[in-house]
């Protein structure tokens, strides 16, 4: 006997959260319990404004497609919709115990350019001291000197940054101009520095400095390759689809020797868990990019370990569909 539930979410964000150009005031979305011999599997299907192609209208119909013909008896699932086919595949990674319990509740800490906000959560942090920087939002000079601090005051600090392909050239140069030379190298990575990936592989090749894919790597023409310069994939699954498509990623990235990072297209709490977990399993070696929990205001079903927001229960929720 299968069972289902589909739930619609909306939590309240903190003031001030601003996605490109619209501010984020509540996390929007759907979640879903698939329940088959006494066992469940849940999923969090939450399109991100701004960054996913799909609306949450569009999800919430191709989930509710699926899940008709999942109750009587479908197996198989696609959806083209990225969203949804990491939703789902969770729910039935968690239904037939593919997606280990096991999980990785380390994250690299965004800084807001504060040193001493990250130097009590960097003194917390066992092992590896690594944080993340938004840069391109304002001059390159602030940039390279927020970079230039940072690296300097705190010595096993390694910075991965973040220009969301925001810089032509020259403003790239001149960020890189600013970084002190002997810096360089503890950026482990800058995400897309420029408007184009040529652009940025040019600006790797003549700066020294890493690069990463975040954008490209859910551009239809993108494929993983081994490139001078080119240290790591980022992954957010929300934004790129199945645990299966995202394993594949991985391993691609992985024989090619770079990093993959599975970051956070800023879910609940319960997806966030369910990235950790995937971390823990594909990605051990690496610090995931999930430190998005304290934009919310609340958590909800599955707390994060040590989170002291409030959690909201799946009672307090809006029933969509249930069978
Ligand atoms: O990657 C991380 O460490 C955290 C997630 C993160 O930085 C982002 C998540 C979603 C949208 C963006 O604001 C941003 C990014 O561009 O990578
Ligand atoms: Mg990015």
């Amino acid at each position: 006997m299968r069972k289902v539930e589909l739930y619609r979410f909306s939590l309240p964000m903190e003031a001030g959260v601003i996605l490109r150009n619209q501010r984020l005031k509540t996390r929007d979305g759907l979640l879903v319990c698939l329940t088959e011999n006494g066992k469940q599997g849940w999923g969090e299907i939450s399109p991100l404004p701004e960054f996913s192609e799909e609306t949450l209208e569009e999800a919430e119909a191709s989930t509710l497609g699926w899940l008709h013909s999942w109750v009587n008896g479908e197996q198989a699932f696609e959806s083209a919709l990225p969203s949804v086919a990491f939703g789902l595949s969770c729910a039935l990674g968690e239904l037939s115990g593919f997606l280990p319990q096991k999980a990785d509740y380390r994250k690299a800490p965004l800084c807001n350019g504060d040193p001493d906000e990250l130097f009590a959560v960097l003194g917390a942090m066992p092992g590896e001291k690594v944080a993340k920087v938004k840069v391109g939002l304002y001059e390159a000079v602030r940039d390279g000197m927020i970079v230039n601090l940072l690296l300097e005051a705190i010595p096993d600090l390694k910075l991965r940054l973040d220009a969301n392909r925001s810089w032509a050239r020259a403003k790239a140069d001149g960020f890189a101009k600013y970084v002190q030379p002997q810096f360089r190298d503890r950026i482990q990575f800058l995400e897309e520095p420029c408007k184009t990936r040529d652009e940025s592989r040019d600006f790797s090749r003549e700066t020294g400095i890493a690069i990463a894919w975040d954008e490209s790597v859910r551009e239809a023409d993108f494929v993983v390759e081994a490139e001078p310069g080119v240290a790591a994939i980022v992954i957010k699954p929300t934004l790129v689809g199945s645990i299966q498509r995202c394993h594949m990623l991985i391993e691609q990235a992985h024989k090619a020797g770079m990093m993959a990072v599975i970051s956070s297209s800023i879910e609940s709490s319960l997806g966030l868990t369910q990235l950790a977990r995937m971390a823990a399993w594909l990605t051990p070696d690496t610090i995931p990019g999930l430190d998005t929990l304290s934009l919310m205001q609340s958590q909800l079903v599955r707390p994060w370990p040590d989170s002291e927001l409030p959690v909201l229960d799946v009672d307090a929720l809006e029933v969509v569909w249930r069978r």
